[in-house]
């Protein structure tokens, strides 16, 4: 067998439905493209093994994990890459589809790679703790919505679809979860540039409670300041107004 390693974020998945219904979550069509983020001891990569004429990576960084993967499903071999998802490069050319029950502890670094592989990445099925979930989907006006929902949401549709029990997993975890997907928008939100869309959303939750003229002062001349837009605070502000200012930046 292997040992849990608390530090990697090893709650390891033990029902059988839930991994089901993760894999389930993820829609592939023949010749897909499949990268599975922390397979550990196997939990869903089991289900996603037995998907007919898919091409299927893992990325995990415990080694033991690894080797215990390859001992177990010979199905794998040649389909697992040793490194950290944060270090990784591109696993395959072209489009291709991410899903995994992410370590919590770096699961909003991962959704920063995403955004950075967002040409390439089409669809995200992730089980995430279960208020990072809700915030990534939080709708404008929500009290979690926030930098990285705007960031998020100026490129993929997200839906929060079930939740998860600390039952579910060994060791439970002290946090609860949920499970949502991510698919990317036809049509993204029309940004100035993907940096100055950045610093502005940064900045503008960076004072949440603020009304906007403040914290957004050193972005804007003093005439666009007076657009009544920037008497509201930056929870208030859709995607698509986050995304308009963008263009109005100095
Ligand atoms: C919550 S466990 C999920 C394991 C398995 N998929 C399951 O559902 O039972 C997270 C997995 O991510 C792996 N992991 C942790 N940090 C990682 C990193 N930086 N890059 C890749 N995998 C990582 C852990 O070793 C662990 O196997």
């Amino acid at each position: 067998m292997y040992t849990l390693k608390k530090s990697l974020g090893q709650h390891f998945l033990t029902d059988e439905n839930i991994c089901r219904k993760i894999v389930e979550s993820l829609p592939v069509t023949e010749g897909q493209q499949v990268l599975e983020v922390g397979p550990g001891g196997g939990a869903i990569t089991k289900y996603l093994l037995q998907i007919p004429d898919i091409h299927f990576k893992a990325i995990e960084l415990d080694t033991e994990k690894v080797q215990y993967l390859e001992k177990t499903y010979p199905a794998i071999q040649g389909k697992l890459i040793n490194v950290s998802i944060l270090d990784a490069e591109l696993p395959f050319e072209g489009s291709f589809r991410l899903i995994g029950n992410f370590p919590y502890n770096i699961s909003t670094q991962i959704m920063f790679k995403v955004l950075d592989w967002r040409q390439q990445v089409d669809v995200i099925v992730g089980m995430f703790q279960k208020e990072v979930a809700q915030r990534l989907a939080a709708p404008h006006g929500n009290k979690d919505y926030g930098i990285l929902s705007v960031l998020l949401q100026a490129y993929y549709k997200i839906e929060y679809l079930f939740e998860v029990h600390e039952n579910c997993f060994n060791p439970p975890p002290k946090v609860k979860s949920a499970v949502i997907r991510l698919t990317r928008l036809e049509q993204p939100a029309d940004v100035a540039s993907e940096r100055k869309f950045k610093v502005l959303v940064k900045t503008a939750f960076g004072q949440r409670r603020k009304q906007l003229r403040n914290p957004l002062k050193p972005l804007f001349t003093k005439e666009t300041l007076q657009d009544p837009i920037f008497s509201k605070r930056a929870e208030e502000l859709t995607v698509a107004d986050f995304a308009a200012l963008s263009h109005k930046m100095i």
